[in-house]
Protein backbone atom coordinates (compact mmCIF):
# COMPACT_ATOMS: atom_id res chain seq x y z
CA UNK A 1 0.00 0.00 0.00
CA UNK A 2 1.40 3.46 -0.84
CA UNK A 3 0.46 5.58 1.96
CA UNK A 4 0.68 8.94 -0.31
CA UNK A 5 -2.48 7.38 -2.03
CA UNK A 6 -4.69 7.44 1.18
CA UNK A 7 -8.62 8.82 0.59
CA UNK A 8 -10.34 9.72 3.66
CA UNK A 9 -13.97 9.18 4.06
CA UNK A 10 -15.13 11.14 6.79
CA UNK A 11 -18.58 9.47 8.60
CA UNK A 12 -21.42 11.96 9.29
CA UNK A 13 -23.51 9.12 10.34
CA UNK A 14 -25.23 7.70 6.82
CA UNK A 15 -26.47 4.72 5.96
CA UNK A 16 -23.92 4.04 3.15
CA UNK A 17 -21.01 5.06 4.05
CA UNK A 18 -19.22 1.70 3.82
CA UNK A 19 -20.44 1.73 -0.19
CA UNK A 20 -18.34 5.22 -0.47
CA UNK A 21 -15.54 3.04 1.25
CA UNK A 22 -15.76 0.14 -1.14
CA UNK A 23 -16.15 2.22 -4.13
CA UNK A 24 -12.99 4.08 -3.55
CA UNK A 25 -11.22 0.59 -3.17
CA UNK A 26 -12.91 -0.66 -6.33
CA UNK A 27 -10.78 2.04 -8.23
CA UNK A 28 -7.50 0.75 -6.29
CA UNK A 29 -7.23 3.69 -4.32
CA UNK A 30 -6.94 2.87 -0.33
CA UNK A 31 -9.40 4.22 1.92
CA UNK A 32 -10.60 4.71 5.51
CA UNK A 33 -13.74 6.03 7.26
CA UNK A 34 -13.21 8.20 9.99
CA UNK A 35 -15.57 9.45 12.27
CA UNK A 36 -16.46 13.11 11.72
CA UNK A 37 -14.93 14.31 15.46
CA UNK A 38 -11.18 13.37 14.20
CA UNK A 39 -8.93 16.39 14.37
CA UNK A 40 -7.55 18.21 11.60
CA UNK A 41 -3.73 17.63 12.80
CA UNK A 42 -4.92 13.44 12.72
CA UNK A 43 -6.01 14.19 9.38
CA UNK A 44 -3.05 16.67 8.53
CA UNK A 45 -0.55 13.20 9.49
CA UNK A 46 -2.56 10.64 7.40
CA UNK A 47 -1.94 12.57 4.79
CA UNK A 48 -4.96 12.12 2.30
CA UNK A 49 -4.84 13.15 -0.97
CA UNK A 50 -8.59 13.37 -1.23
CA UNK A 51 -11.73 13.77 1.50
CA UNK A 52 -14.86 12.62 1.38
CA UNK A 53 -17.84 13.59 3.63
CA UNK A 54 -21.05 11.12 3.60
CA UNK A 55 -24.46 11.97 4.21
CA UNK A 56 -26.16 11.47 7.79
CA UNK A 57 -29.71 12.18 9.80
CA UNK A 58 -28.49 15.35 10.89
CA UNK A 59 -30.04 18.57 10.27
CA UNK A 60 -27.28 21.43 10.04
CA UNK A 61 -29.55 23.29 12.24
CA UNK A 62 -29.92 20.75 14.49
CA UNK A 63 -27.88 22.06 18.08
CA UNK A 64 -24.85 20.01 18.47
CA UNK A 65 -25.05 18.30 14.57
CA UNK A 66 -21.83 17.19 13.70
CA UNK A 67 -19.93 19.08 12.20
CA UNK A 68 -15.81 19.62 10.88
CA UNK A 69 -13.33 22.08 11.38
CA UNK A 70 -13.19 24.95 8.82
CA UNK A 71 -9.41 24.67 8.63
CA UNK A 72 -10.20 21.41 7.11
CA UNK A 73 -10.65 22.91 3.66
CA UNK A 74 -7.33 24.98 3.76
CA UNK A 75 -4.90 22.33 3.78
CA UNK A 76 -5.34 22.21 -0.27
CA UNK A 77 -7.02 18.23 -0.45
CA UNK A 78 -10.52 17.93 -2.61
CA UNK A 79 -13.27 17.35 -0.81
CA UNK A 80 -16.45 15.95 -1.86
CA UNK A 81 -19.26 16.06 0.31
CA UNK A 82 -22.45 14.11 -0.42
CA UNK A 83 -26.19 15.12 0.91
CA UNK A 84 -25.41 15.66 4.67
CA UNK A 85 -21.69 16.43 3.88
CA UNK A 86 -22.47 18.85 0.99
CA UNK A 87 -25.10 20.58 2.76
CA UNK A 88 -22.24 21.39 5.95
CA UNK A 89 -20.25 22.80 3.01
CA UNK A 90 -22.77 25.16 2.28
CA UNK A 91 -23.96 26.16 6.14
CA UNK A 92 -20.11 26.44 7.15
CA UNK A 93 -19.72 28.78 4.24
CA UNK A 94 -23.00 31.05 4.90
CA UNK A 95 -24.93 29.73 2.23
CA UNK A 96 -28.50 28.51 3.03
CA UNK A 97 -29.74 25.39 3.74
CA UNK A 98 -33.46 25.04 3.73
CA UNK A 99 -36.18 22.32 4.02
CA UNK A 100 -37.15 21.64 0.58
CA UNK A 101 -41.28 21.84 -0.76
CA UNK A 102 -40.70 18.26 -0.98
CA UNK A 103 -38.68 16.06 0.51
CA UNK A 104 -36.73 13.42 -2.00
CA UNK A 105 -36.62 10.13 -1.72
CA UNK A 106 -35.21 7.32 -4.19
CA UNK A 107 -34.63 7.78 -8.26
CA UNK A 108 -34.76 11.53 -9.85
CA UNK A 109 -34.19 12.20 -13.02
CA UNK A 110 -30.85 14.94 -12.96
CA UNK A 111 -29.23 16.82 -15.22
CA UNK A 112 -25.15 17.73 -14.98
CA UNK A 113 -23.22 20.40 -16.29
CA UNK A 114 -20.06 18.14 -18.48
CA UNK A 115 -17.85 21.08 -17.78
CA UNK A 116 -17.65 20.38 -14.01
CA UNK A 117 -14.13 17.65 -13.83
CA UNK A 118 -16.38 15.47 -11.46
CA UNK A 119 -18.95 14.72 -14.37
CA UNK A 120 -16.64 15.07 -17.12
CA UNK A 121 -17.07 12.37 -19.82
CA UNK A 122 -20.70 10.95 -18.03
CA UNK A 123 -24.27 11.41 -19.80
CA UNK A 124 -26.09 14.43 -19.27
CA UNK A 125 -29.23 13.96 -18.29
CA UNK A 126 -29.54 10.45 -16.32
CA UNK A 127 -30.74 8.99 -12.88
CA UNK A 128 -29.55 9.81 -9.59
CA UNK A 129 -30.60 8.44 -6.29
CA UNK A 130 -31.91 11.15 -3.43
CA UNK A 131 -32.45 10.89 0.11
CA UNK A 132 -32.88 14.15 1.62
CA UNK A 133 -35.68 16.70 3.48
CA UNK A 134 -33.00 19.34 3.29
CA UNK A 135 -31.18 21.12 0.48
CA UNK A 136 -28.21 24.04 0.12
CA UNK A 137 -30.97 26.32 -1.78
CA UNK A 138 -28.40 29.51 -1.49
CA UNK A 139 -25.01 28.63 -2.63
CA UNK A 140 -21.91 30.25 -0.54
CA UNK A 141 -19.66 32.89 -2.72
CA UNK A 142 -16.85 31.57 -4.79
CA UNK A 143 -19.24 28.36 -5.59
CA UNK A 144 -20.97 27.54 -8.72
CA UNK A 145 -24.05 24.67 -9.40
CA UNK A 146 -23.40 22.06 -11.16
CA UNK A 147 -26.24 19.94 -11.57
CA UNK A 148 -30.29 20.52 -11.52
CA UNK A 149 -33.18 18.09 -10.78
CA UNK A 150 -37.00 19.26 -11.07
CA UNK A 151 -36.87 20.08 -7.38
CA UNK A 152 -33.28 20.52 -6.08
CA UNK A 153 -31.61 23.83 -7.89
CA UNK A 154 -28.78 22.44 -5.81
CA UNK A 155 -28.04 18.77 -7.11
CA UNK A 156 -24.41 19.27 -7.02
CA UNK A 157 -22.36 22.79 -6.33
CA UNK A 158 -18.44 23.20 -6.80
CA UNK A 159 -15.49 25.60 -5.92
CA UNK A 160 -13.00 24.59 -8.18
CA UNK A 161 -10.25 26.69 -7.50
CA UNK A 162 -10.90 25.15 -4.10
CA UNK A 163 -10.96 21.42 -5.18
CA UNK A 164 -14.44 21.94 -3.01
CA UNK A 165 -17.08 19.74 -4.75
CA UNK A 166 -20.74 18.93 -3.04
CA UNK A 167 -23.56 16.73 -4.72
CA UNK A 168 -26.67 16.56 -2.95
CA UNK A 169 -27.74 12.80 -4.72
CA UNK A 170 -25.77 9.45 -3.39
CA UNK A 171 -23.29 8.79 -6.10
CA UNK A 172 -22.01 5.42 -3.78
CA UNK A 173 -25.39 3.38 -4.17
CA UNK A 174 -25.84 1.50 -7.92
CA UNK A 175 -28.97 3.88 -8.92
CA UNK A 176 -27.17 6.35 -9.73
CA UNK A 177 -26.28 5.46 -13.00
CA UNK A 178 -23.49 7.45 -13.49
CA UNK A 179 -21.96 7.44 -9.57
CA UNK A 180 -19.36 5.02 -10.84
CA UNK A 181 -17.85 7.27 -12.98
CA UNK A 182 -18.57 10.34 -10.99
CA UNK A 183 -16.17 8.99 -7.84
CA UNK A 184 -14.08 7.96 -10.37
CA UNK A 185 -14.07 11.89 -11.90
CA UNK A 186 -12.92 12.83 -8.31
CA UNK A 187 -10.31 10.55 -7.80
CA UNK A 188 -8.68 10.99 -10.93
CA UNK A 189 -9.36 13.92 -12.32
CA UNK A 190 -9.93 16.18 -9.24
CA UNK A 191 -7.40 14.20 -6.72
CA UNK A 192 -5.17 13.48 -9.25
CA UNK A 193 -4.76 10.00 -7.81
CA UNK A 194 -2.57 7.34 -9.75
CA UNK A 195 -4.60 3.95 -8.46
CA UNK A 196 -1.45 1.51 -7.85
CA UNK A 197 -3.11 0.19 -4.70
CA UNK A 198 -4.19 -3.54 -4.28
CA UNK A 199 -4.53 -6.38 -2.32
CA UNK A 200 -1.02 -7.26 -3.05
CA UNK A 201 0.55 -4.25 -1.88
CA UNK A 202 -2.13 -4.27 1.28
CA UNK A 203 -0.62 -7.43 2.09
CA UNK A 204 2.85 -5.94 2.01
CA UNK A 205 2.33 -3.13 3.69
CA UNK A 206 1.03 -4.89 7.08
CA UNK A 207 3.38 -7.29 6.96
CA UNK A 208 6.27 -4.52 7.51
CA UNK A 209 3.76 -2.79 9.66
CA UNK A 210 2.89 -5.59 11.66
CA UNK A 211 7.00 -6.99 11.91
CA UNK A 212 7.75 -3.16 13.26
CA UNK A 213 5.20 -3.33 15.72
CA UNK A 214 5.91 -6.18 16.95
CA UNK A 215 9.99 -6.37 17.09
CA UNK A 216 10.78 -9.59 18.41
CA UNK A 217 8.22 -9.97 20.94
CA UNK A 218 5.58 -13.16 20.95
CA UNK A 219 2.64 -12.93 19.94
CA UNK A 220 -1.33 -14.70 20.66
CA UNK A 221 -3.31 -14.50 17.54
CA UNK A 222 -7.27 -15.73 18.46
CA UNK A 223 -7.98 -18.59 15.47
CA UNK A 224 -11.37 -19.97 15.24
CA UNK A 225 -10.06 -21.83 11.40
CA UNK A 226 -12.93 -19.23 9.87
CA UNK A 227 -11.54 -16.61 6.67
CA UNK A 228 -10.93 -13.94 8.79
CA UNK A 229 -8.82 -15.18 11.64
CA UNK A 230 -7.07 -17.61 9.07
CA UNK A 231 -6.00 -14.46 6.79
CA UNK A 232 -5.08 -12.98 10.10
CA UNK A 233 -2.54 -15.47 10.98
CA UNK A 234 -1.06 -16.05 8.20
CA UNK A 235 -0.39 -12.50 7.30
CA UNK A 236 1.31 -12.71 11.18
CA UNK A 237 3.22 -15.21 10.65
CA UNK A 238 4.63 -13.89 7.14
CA UNK A 239 5.60 -11.11 9.86
CA UNK A 240 7.01 -12.60 12.75
CA UNK A 241 7.08 -16.60 11.98
CA UNK A 242 7.34 -18.60 14.81
CA UNK A 243 7.28 -15.52 17.12
CA UNK A 244 3.07 -16.40 17.12
CA UNK A 245 1.16 -18.92 18.49
CA UNK A 246 -2.45 -19.70 17.64
CA UNK A 247 -4.99 -20.24 20.23
CA UNK A 248 -7.99 -21.60 19.37
CA UNK A 249 -10.96 -21.77 21.53
CA UNK A 250 -13.58 -25.08 21.67
CA UNK A 251 -16.08 -23.37 23.63
CA UNK A 252 -18.45 -26.04 23.41
CA UNK A 253 -20.39 -23.87 21.14
CA UNK A 254 -19.10 -25.16 18.08
CA UNK A 255 -20.87 -27.09 14.90
CA UNK A 256 -20.29 -31.22 14.87
CA UNK A 257 -16.86 -31.91 14.87
CA UNK A 258 -15.41 -28.98 14.09
CA UNK A 259 -13.00 -29.13 16.77
CA UNK A 260 -11.36 -31.98 15.47
CA UNK A 261 -11.42 -30.30 11.93
CA UNK A 262 -9.81 -27.07 12.53
CA UNK A 263 -6.79 -28.76 14.29
CA UNK A 264 -6.63 -31.42 11.78
CA UNK A 265 -6.86 -28.60 8.97
CA UNK A 266 -4.22 -26.27 10.36
CA UNK A 267 -1.84 -28.76 11.60
CA UNK A 268 -1.76 -30.22 8.31
CA UNK A 269 -2.03 -27.05 6.10
CA UNK A 270 0.62 -24.69 8.06
CA UNK A 271 3.75 -25.08 10.06
CA UNK A 272 2.56 -22.61 12.72
CA UNK A 273 2.33 -22.72 16.67
CA UNK A 274 -1.06 -23.93 17.65
CA UNK A 275 -2.63 -24.40 20.59
CA UNK A 276 -6.35 -25.88 21.45
CA UNK A 277 -8.06 -24.82 24.66
CA UNK A 278 -10.59 -26.85 25.93
CA UNK A 279 -13.09 -23.76 27.43
CA UNK A 280 -16.67 -25.78 27.46
CA UNK A 281 -17.24 -25.96 31.03
CA UNK A 282 -15.97 -22.23 31.86
CA UNK A 283 -18.21 -20.80 29.28
CA UNK A 284 -21.08 -22.57 29.39
CA UNK A 285 -21.11 -22.09 33.20
CA UNK A 286 -21.02 -18.29 32.66
CA UNK A 287 -23.90 -18.51 30.12
CA UNK A 288 -26.47 -20.63 32.19
CA UNK A 289 -29.95 -19.13 32.39
CA UNK A 290 -28.61 -16.30 30.07
CA UNK A 291 -31.31 -15.39 27.50
CA UNK A 292 -30.81 -12.06 26.56
CA UNK A 293 -28.94 -11.94 22.89
CA UNK A 294 -26.75 -9.02 23.82
CA UNK A 295 -25.70 -10.22 27.62
CA UNK A 296 -24.82 -13.82 25.63
CA UNK A 297 -22.43 -11.79 23.46
CA UNK A 298 -20.88 -9.45 25.99
CA UNK A 299 -20.75 -12.67 28.15
CA UNK A 300 -18.44 -14.80 25.65
CA UNK A 301 -16.35 -11.50 24.38
CA UNK A 302 -14.94 -11.36 27.75
CA UNK A 303 -14.64 -14.99 28.19
CA UNK A 304 -12.23 -15.20 25.07
CA UNK A 305 -10.18 -11.99 26.46
CA UNK A 306 -10.10 -14.11 29.84
CA UNK A 307 -8.96 -17.14 28.10
CA UNK A 308 -6.53 -15.40 25.91
CA UNK A 309 -4.88 -14.00 28.62
CA UNK A 310 -4.04 -17.03 31.04
CA UNK A 311 -2.60 -18.29 27.88
CA UNK A 312 -0.38 -15.39 27.36
CA UNK A 313 0.73 -15.55 31.01
CA UNK A 314 1.61 -18.83 30.40
CA UNK A 315 4.12 -18.44 27.67
CA UNK A 316 5.06 -15.76 29.37
CA UNK A 317 5.98 -11.46 27.91
CA UNK A 318 3.08 -11.15 25.64
CA UNK A 319 1.69 -7.49 24.66
CA UNK A 320 0.05 -8.25 21.60
CA UNK A 321 -3.39 -10.23 20.36
CA UNK A 322 -4.05 -10.50 16.83
CA UNK A 323 -7.82 -11.21 16.49
CA UNK A 324 -10.02 -11.19 12.81
CA UNK A 325 -12.09 -8.35 12.69
CA UNK A 326 -13.42 -7.15 9.39
CA UNK A 327 -15.13 -4.02 8.79
CA UNK A 328 -18.96 -5.18 9.18
CA UNK A 329 -18.24 -6.57 12.89
CA UNK A 330 -17.10 -2.86 13.57
CA UNK A 331 -20.02 -1.13 11.85
CA UNK A 332 -22.45 -3.37 13.79
CA UNK A 333 -21.53 -2.98 17.01
CA UNK A 334 -21.99 0.41 16.71
CA UNK A 335 -19.24 3.51 16.50
CA UNK A 336 -20.48 7.01 17.34
CA UNK A 337 -22.18 7.31 14.37
CA UNK A 338 -23.86 4.07 13.78
CA UNK A 339 -26.42 2.55 15.50
CA UNK A 340 -25.31 -0.92 17.48
CA UNK A 341 -27.49 -3.53 15.63
CA UNK A 342 -25.46 -6.39 17.23
CA UNK A 343 -22.05 -6.43 19.42
CA UNK A 344 -19.64 -8.44 18.01
CA UNK A 345 -18.04 -10.85 20.49
CA UNK A 346 -14.69 -9.51 19.29
CA UNK A 347 -15.70 -5.71 19.30
CA UNK A 348 -18.47 -4.70 21.40
CA UNK A 349 -18.38 -7.45 23.57
CA UNK A 350 -14.59 -6.74 24.49
CA UNK A 351 -14.46 -6.35 28.26
CA UNK A 352 -13.09 -2.45 29.48
CA UNK A 353 -10.38 -4.42 31.29
CA UNK A 354 -7.97 -5.69 28.74
CA UNK A 355 -3.78 -6.33 29.15
CA UNK A 356 -3.31 -7.44 25.87
CA UNK A 357 -3.24 -5.01 22.92
CA UNK A 358 -5.22 -5.55 19.77
CA UNK A 359 -3.96 -5.82 16.46
CA UNK A 360 -6.38 -6.04 13.84
CA UNK A 361 -4.98 -6.22 10.41
CA UNK A 362 -8.55 -6.72 8.15
CA UNK A 363 -10.30 -4.15 10.39
CA UNK A 364 -10.85 -1.99 7.38
CA UNK A 365 -12.20 -4.46 4.52
CA UNK A 366 -15.17 -6.81 3.83
CA UNK A 367 -15.01 -10.25 3.88
CA UNK A 368 -14.86 -10.23 0.12
CA UNK A 369 -11.37 -8.19 -0.13
CA UNK A 370 -10.59 -10.66 3.08
CA UNK A 371 -10.99 -12.95 0.53
CA UNK A 372 -8.44 -11.76 -1.76
CA UNK A 373 -6.18 -10.98 0.46
CA UNK A 374 -6.24 -14.56 1.71
CA UNK A 375 -5.87 -15.30 -2.12
CA UNK A 376 -3.27 -13.24 -2.16
CA UNK A 377 -1.90 -15.10 0.52
CA UNK A 378 -2.17 -18.30 -1.29
CA UNK A 379 -3.97 -19.67 1.50
CA UNK A 380 -6.05 -22.90 0.20
CA UNK A 381 -9.50 -22.45 -1.77
CA UNK A 382 -11.33 -24.33 1.11
CA UNK A 383 -10.63 -22.37 3.95
CA UNK A 384 -10.93 -18.90 2.13
CA UNK A 385 -14.26 -19.70 0.49
CA UNK A 386 -15.51 -21.68 3.75
CA UNK A 387 -18.65 -20.40 4.89
CA UNK A 388 -18.77 -17.44 7.85
CA UNK A 389 -19.21 -18.96 11.18
CA UNK A 390 -19.76 -16.23 14.26
CA UNK A 391 -17.95 -16.27 17.22
CA UNK A 392 -20.30 -16.99 19.56
CA UNK A 393 -21.32 -19.87 17.73
CA UNK A 394 -24.19 -22.28 18.70
CA UNK A 395 -24.78 -19.78 21.81
CA UNK A 396 -26.36 -16.97 19.01
CA UNK A 397 -28.45 -20.22 17.18
CA UNK A 398 -29.85 -21.22 20.56
CA UNK A 399 -32.59 -18.14 20.87
CA UNK A 400 -33.29 -17.94 24.84
CA UNK A 401 -31.58 -19.65 27.20
CA UNK A 402 -28.91 -22.07 26.11
CA UNK A 403 -28.74 -25.49 27.54
CA UNK A 404 -26.47 -28.75 26.25
CA UNK A 405 -29.85 -30.32 25.37
CA UNK A 406 -30.76 -27.46 22.93
CA UNK A 407 -27.16 -27.77 21.53
CA UNK A 408 -27.14 -31.30 20.78
CA UNK A 409 -30.37 -30.43 19.22
CA UNK A 410 -29.15 -27.65 17.11
CA UNK A 411 -25.83 -28.86 15.95
CA UNK A 412 -27.37 -32.55 14.70
CA UNK A 413 -30.16 -30.09 12.36
CA UNK A 414 -27.14 -28.19 11.28
CA UNK A 415 -25.10 -31.07 10.76
CA UNK A 416 -27.78 -32.79 8.70
CA UNK A 417 -28.30 -28.91 6.38
CA UNK A 418 -24.57 -28.82 6.08
CA UNK A 419 -24.47 -32.20 4.51
CA UNK A 420 -27.37 -32.14 2.26
CA UNK A 421 -26.75 -28.45 1.02
CA UNK A 422 -23.40 -30.12 -0.37
CA UNK A 423 -24.42 -33.28 -1.65
CA UNK A 424 -26.37 -31.04 -3.41
CA UNK A 425 -23.54 -28.97 -4.85
CA UNK A 426 -25.13 -25.77 -3.59
CA UNK A 427 -22.24 -25.22 -1.01
CA UNK A 428 -20.07 -22.13 -3.11
CA UNK A 429 -23.44 -20.22 -4.38
CA UNK A 430 -25.01 -19.84 -0.90
CA UNK A 431 -23.04 -17.33 1.46
CA UNK A 432 -23.94 -19.29 4.82
CA UNK A 433 -26.23 -21.68 5.70
CA UNK A 434 -27.24 -23.13 8.84
CA UNK A 435 -30.04 -24.08 11.55
CA UNK A 436 -31.33 -22.23 14.51
CA UNK A 437 -33.52 -23.41 17.31
CA UNK A 438 -35.78 -20.41 18.03
CA UNK A 439 -37.54 -20.82 21.54
CA UNK A 440 -40.87 -22.13 20.38
CA UNK A 441 -42.64 -25.39 21.21
CA UNK A 442 -45.37 -26.55 18.79
CA UNK A 443 -47.83 -29.62 18.53
CA UNK A 444 -47.29 -32.13 16.22
CA UNK A 445 -48.38 -36.38 15.61
CA UNK A 446 -45.66 -39.00 15.23
CA UNK A 447 -46.48 -42.65 15.37
CA UNK A 448 -50.01 -41.76 15.90
CA UNK A 449 -49.12 -39.66 19.52
CA UNK A 450 -49.26 -36.42 20.35
CA UNK A 451 -45.98 -34.59 20.69
CA UNK A 452 -44.89 -31.18 21.77
CA UNK A 453 -41.45 -30.38 20.75
CA UNK A 454 -39.03 -27.93 19.12
CA UNK A 455 -39.58 -26.31 16.44
CA UNK A 456 -36.17 -26.04 13.98
CA UNK A 457 -35.29 -23.17 11.47
CA UNK A 458 -33.40 -23.14 8.71
CA UNK A 459 -31.38 -20.34 7.30
CA UNK A 460 -29.98 -19.68 3.74
CA UNK A 461 -28.56 -16.50 2.83
CA UNK A 462 -26.81 -14.73 -0.72
CA UNK A 463 -24.42 -12.10 -0.12
CA UNK A 464 -20.94 -10.82 -0.85
CA UNK A 465 -20.18 -9.33 1.82
CA UNK A 466 -22.33 -10.21 4.99
CA UNK A 467 -23.78 -6.48 4.94
CA UNK A 468 -26.55 -7.01 3.05
CA UNK A 469 -28.51 -10.53 1.63
CA UNK A 470 -31.05 -12.13 0.49
CA UNK A 471 -32.79 -15.45 0.88
CA UNK A 472 -31.45 -18.31 -0.97
CA UNK A 473 -33.88 -19.81 -3.54
CA UNK A 474 -32.71 -23.45 -2.33
CA UNK A 475 -34.78 -26.23 -4.57
CA UNK A 476 -37.99 -27.27 -2.90
CA UNK A 477 -36.99 -30.85 -3.14
CA UNK A 478 -33.73 -29.96 -1.29
CA UNK A 479 -35.50 -28.34 1.47
CA UNK A 480 -38.13 -31.11 1.41
CA UNK A 481 -35.52 -33.59 1.97
CA UNK A 482 -33.70 -31.71 5.15
CA UNK A 483 -36.47 -31.89 6.50
CA UNK A 484 -37.63 -34.98 6.71
CA UNK A 485 -34.54 -36.11 7.57
CA UNK A 486 -34.02 -33.43 10.71
CA UNK A 487 -37.29 -34.42 12.09
CA UNK A 488 -36.80 -37.82 11.89
CA UNK A 489 -33.17 -37.96 12.84
CA UNK A 490 -33.05 -35.36 15.44
CA UNK A 491 -34.73 -35.87 18.66
CA UNK A 492 -37.32 -33.46 19.77
CA UNK A 493 -37.97 -31.68 17.02
CA UNK A 494 -41.22 -32.07 15.22
CA UNK A 495 -41.38 -28.70 12.75
CA UNK A 496 -38.71 -27.45 10.58
CA UNK A 497 -39.51 -23.78 8.78
CA UNK A 498 -37.46 -21.68 6.31
CA UNK A 499 -37.00 -18.38 6.70
CA UNK A 500 -37.54 -16.21 4.06
CA UNK A 501 -36.25 -12.71 5.01
CA UNK A 502 -33.48 -10.59 3.47
CA UNK A 503 -31.22 -8.13 5.68
CA UNK A 504 -32.15 -5.42 5.51
CA UNK A 505 -34.89 -5.86 7.60
CA UNK A 506 -34.14 -9.00 9.26
CA UNK A 507 -29.91 -9.79 9.67
CA UNK A 508 -28.16 -13.22 8.99
CA UNK A 509 -28.18 -14.40 12.93
CA UNK A 510 -31.63 -14.73 14.70
CA UNK A 511 -29.61 -13.14 17.91
N1 LIG B 1 -13.30 -20.34 18.66
C1 LIG B 1 -12.46 -19.31 18.54
N2 LIG B 1 -11.20 -19.41 19.03
C2 LIG B 1 -10.36 -18.37 18.93
N3 LIG B 1 -10.66 -17.20 18.37
C3 LIG B 1 -11.89 -17.04 17.88
C4 LIG B 1 -12.85 -18.08 17.92
N4 LIG B 1 -13.99 -17.64 17.33
C5 LIG B 1 -13.74 -16.38 16.93
N5 LIG B 1 -12.48 -16.01 17.25
C6 LIG B 1 -11.85 -14.69 17.00
O1 LIG B 1 -12.87 -13.74 16.74
C7 LIG B 1 -12.72 -13.19 15.44
C8 LIG B 1 -14.06 -12.89 14.80
O2 LIG B 1 -14.79 -14.07 14.55
P1 LIG B 1 -15.47 -14.28 13.14
O3 LIG B 1 -16.29 -15.51 13.20
O4 LIG B 1 -16.08 -12.99 12.71
O5 LIG B 1 -14.25 -14.46 12.16
P2 LIG B 1 -13.60 -15.78 11.62
O6 LIG B 1 -14.07 -16.93 12.42
O7 LIG B 1 -12.14 -15.57 11.60
O8 LIG B 1 -14.11 -15.85 10.15
P3 LIG B 1 -15.56 -16.27 9.65
O9 LIG B 1 -16.36 -14.98 9.66
O10 LIG B 1 -15.31 -16.75 8.29
O11 LIG B 1 -16.12 -17.28 10.58
C9 LIG B 1 -11.94 -14.25 14.69
O12 LIG B 1 -11.31 -13.69 13.57
C10 LIG B 1 -10.99 -14.73 15.75
O13 LIG B 1 -9.91 -13.83 15.88
O1 LIG C 1 -17.44 -13.24 14.72
C1 LIG C 1 -18.58 -12.87 14.77
N1 LIG C 1 -18.98 -12.45 15.95
C2 LIG C 1 -20.24 -12.11 16.19
O2 LIG C 1 -20.55 -11.73 17.31
C3 LIG C 1 -21.14 -12.20 15.06
N2 LIG C 1 -22.44 -11.93 14.91
C4 LIG C 1 -22.77 -12.21 13.60
N3 LIG C 1 -21.70 -12.62 12.95
C5 LIG C 1 -21.59 -12.97 11.53
O3 LIG C 1 -21.55 -11.72 10.83
C6 LIG C 1 -22.32 -11.80 9.61
C7 LIG C 1 -23.44 -10.79 9.63
O4 LIG C 1 -24.32 -11.20 10.63
P1 LIG C 1 -25.70 -10.56 11.01
O5 LIG C 1 -26.42 -10.25 9.74
O6 LIG C 1 -26.38 -11.58 11.86
O7 LIG C 1 -25.37 -9.31 11.76
C8 LIG C 1 -22.81 -13.23 9.52
O8 LIG C 1 -21.88 -13.94 8.73
C9 LIG C 1 -22.80 -13.71 10.98
O9 LIG C 1 -22.64 -15.12 11.08
C10 LIG C 1 -20.68 -12.62 13.82
N4 LIG C 1 -19.40 -12.95 13.68
N1 LIG D 1 -28.96 11.41 3.41
C1 LIG D 1 -28.56 12.52 4.01
O1 LIG D 1 -27.38 12.78 4.18
C2 LIG D 1 -29.65 13.43 4.54
C3 LIG D 1 -29.14 14.75 5.00
C4 LIG D 1 -30.17 15.52 5.84
N2 LIG D 1 -30.40 14.80 7.06
C5 LIG D 1 -31.46 15.69 5.04
O2 LIG D 1 -32.45 15.12 5.40
O3 LIG D 1 -31.48 16.40 4.07
MG1 LIG E 1 -15.96 -17.43 12.65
Amino acid sequence: MDKKELVLVIDFGGQYNQLIARRVRENNVYCEILPYDTTVEVIREKNPKGIIFTGGPSSVHDEGAPTIDKIVFELGIPILGICYGCQLIGHLFEGKVEKGEAREYGRTNIKFDKSSKLFKDIDEESLCWMSHTLHVSTIPQGYRISATTATCPVAAMENEEKGIYGVQFHPEVEHTVMGKEIIKNFLFEICGLKGDWNMGSFTDEQVKDIKALVGDKKVLCALSGGVDSSVAAVLVHKAVGKQLTCIFVDHGLLRKDEGDEVEKTFKGQFDMNLIRVDAKDRFLKKLEGVSDPERKRKIIGEEFIRVFEEEANKLGDIDYLVQGTIYPDVVESGTKTAATIKSHHNVGGLPEDMNLKLIEPLRTLFKDEVRKVGEELKIPRHIVWRQPFPGPGLAIRVLGDITEDKLHIVREADAILREEVAKAGLDREIWQYFACLPNIRSVGVMGDERTYSYTIALRAVTSSDGMTSDWAKVPYEVLGLISSRIVNEVPNVNRVVYDITSKPPATIEWE
